[in-house]
Formats: C-alpha cells, structure tokens, sequence
C-alpha cells in the first residue's frame, strides 16, 4: 500500500458541491496519516530538479560561500551533507509513538546523509545568500519567481480545503499567511553505500515531522520516503507514481498546535528505495527533491485554537508565536538554543 494521489482539479475547477467533497477527502486522508499526495494541480517539479542537479554540481567553494548558519533562526543559503540532525527533533514516547522533543530531549547523534538549499522571497528579514548568476545561470530568477509563487499559491488551496474539511471558518489559517515567509529548500542525497546504511548511524534522513503548517514535497523518481503507517504500523512507501504533478502533503507541527493535536503531523523518514531493500550490499542511486515549507506569520499566535480546546481534550501546547515555535525546532537540528527574550518593560 502507498500514500493515494488524489486529484486537485476540482478544487479549482469544479462547483461548490465538488470542492467540498475533495476538501472532505483530502482532511480524512490527513487525519489517517497526516499525509496525502496531489496530482493535476498546475505545477511540476521536473525544472526545478534540474536546476538542483547544477546546483549541487557547483564546486564545494562557491556552495560553503552561501552557507547557512547553523543557528535557532530560519535556514537560510547552503547545508552540507551532515550538518543537519533530523534525528533530533522528535523522540518515540512510552507509547512508541512520535513526539516533538523538548529541550532536554536532544542526545541522539545520527546524521542525515543529504545535502540542501534553503531560501525565502526577495525583501525577507531573514535574507538568502544566492551562488551568483555567472555560476547558475537563470536558477534565481526561477526559484524566487514563478516556482515560489506557484508553490504559496498550492499550499494556500491546501489550506483552504483543510478549512471547509475540518468546518472551521474559511482563513482560520491562511488569514495568518500574509507575509508570504514560506521557505523553499532543494535537496540532494549523494549516491550511498547500501553497506553504510546497515551500520545504522546514517539515514537520507531520519524520522522527524517538519515545522510549518504543512510541507509540499516534489520527488524525482528514485524513491525511499516513507511515512508512519499509524493504522497498522511500520512505515507506508511513498513510491513515485510517475505524474509530473506528484506532490506529496505533510501537515507539520504549526497545524497540530493550532489544532491542539486534533490533527497530527506526518513522521516521515528517507530509507533505501523498496528495490533496494532486502539487499545487505549495492548503491542507492543519487536523489533530487523539493520542498515549499508553508509558514504562519512570524507573529502569529500559533497557540490552539478555542474550539479544539474542550474538557475532554485541553490546551495542549503553548502559546507561542510562529517564529518561536520554528526557532525552538531549527534549533534542535543544530544544538543551538534560541535566544532568550528579552524580558518587556
Ligand atoms: O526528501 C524527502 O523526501 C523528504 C525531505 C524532508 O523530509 C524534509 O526536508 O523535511
Ligand atoms: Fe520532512
């Protein structure tokens, strides 16, 4: 069994009796796995992944130039394989279930075997070091212009649906996404040793959720996602199904504090692609993929909603503004705290 590719069209396209439905179909698949995927949407990842295969073929000096500062603040530029700790950042519970890691739960030390790009809209706070035009021609202006644009305007419809699935007032979330701070990262995982895999150190990436209110996630055609099969455990292939507009949908940390847990994140995790699986020797072939992070306002309180706050199920997470919440979870992957408020006057 995979994760179904579901058909978004309508959701553009169709009367007020079909969008409904699919919204429906769409927040009951999230609410079995916290993951669905999406075809026949208007966008395909295919330029994108090539101008990540140029990307991550320019020379190890001009990609340490832009690199991103390992620190409790949104990534930004150039991460080289094993910088980041996906490991990190959730933890299984007594229950064997996954959970966000607080403060002192930080101690495990896997790497993850990939490398990435992150990046935001020109005119952030938080600004990108770009490699230059000369080195990659064309890669600026596609990533920042259309593909970005695009990528916000999918995971707003997303959103939108999610609203009418779970009856909650249209632009309950994406009334808090006007500052367009969503980042997109693309991301390479060199060819590895199938050997390597089996010390059990190294993963493409280990089990972890993301951070924002959902993730859109292109993938080339070498396979190896797989998230958390909550009803009958182990973990569910996310195996390419060949439609340029594949696009899986991870609901991530931001929607399940706003939610206070009614919906939950998808735990997924990067392993060898299901041909290679049973085998003890063998490469795994390079992988290319995309990800657009979908992000609240840095403002925002991203503390749970009131109607999901009842006896039966109260408050569960805090208050907090986006960017804490996101600081506090980047900061994880680094060992780096985020800085202490300042106290107010
Ligand atoms: O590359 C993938 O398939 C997953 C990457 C991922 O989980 C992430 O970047 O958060
Ligand atoms: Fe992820």
């Amino acid at each position: 069994m995979s994760l179904p590719a579901i058909d978004f069209s309508a959701f553009r396209n169709g009367t007020e009796q079909e969008r409904r439905e699919l919204a429906t179909r769409i927040t009951g698949e999230f609410k079995k796995h916290g993951a669905t995927r999406l075809i026949s949407h208007g966008i395909t990842g295919e330029i994108t992944l090539l101008y990540g295969d140029k990307f991550f073929q320019l020379p190890g000096a001009e990609k340490v130039a832009i690199a991103n500062i390992r620190d409790a603040n949104p990534q930004r530029g150039y991460s080289y394989v094993g910088s980041e700790a996906t490991s990190k950042v959730n933890k299984k519970d007594q229950k064997g279930e996954f959970q966000i890691c607080e403060d002192d739960d930080v101690d495990q030390e896997l790497v993850d075997a990939k490398e990435h790009f992150d990046y935001t809209r020109d005119g952030d706070e938080y600004s990108t070091p770009w490699p230059s035009e000369a080195s990659i021609p064309g890669f600026h202006d596609w990533m920042e212009g259309a593909f970005l644009q695009d990528c916000m305007r999918l995971a707003r419809d997303v959103l939108t649906a999610i609203e009418i699935g779970l009856d909650v007032p249209v632009g309950t979330f994406t009334s808090c996404m006007e500052s367009h701070v969503d980042e997109l990262r693309i991301q390479h995982y060199p060819p590895l040793a199938v050997e390597e895999l089996k010390a059990g150190k190294i993963k493409r990436c280990h089990p972890h959720t993301d951070f924002g209110f959902i993730t859109l996630l292109f993938q080339d055609a070498t396979g190896g996602l797989e998230v958390e099969d909550r009803a009958n455990g182990g973990w569910l292939p996310v195996i390419p199904i060949g439609d340029p507009t594949e696009v899986g949908v991870y609901i991530g940390d931001t929607l399940v504090h706003k939610t206070n847990g009614h919906l939950r994140a998808a735990v997924h995790h990067v392993v060898a692609p299901v041909s290679l699986k049973n085998r003890e020797d063998g490469i795994m072939p390079e992988r290319f993929t995309i990800a657009l992070f979908a992000k609240a306002d840095r403002h925002a309180d991203v503390g749970p909603m009131s109607q999901f706050i009842t006896s039966k199920t109260p408050q569960r997470f805090p208050n907090l503004t986006a960017l804490e919440l996101h600081n506090k979870r980047v900061g994880q992957l680094y060992d780096a705290r985020p800085k202490a408020h300042m106290a107010s006057a």
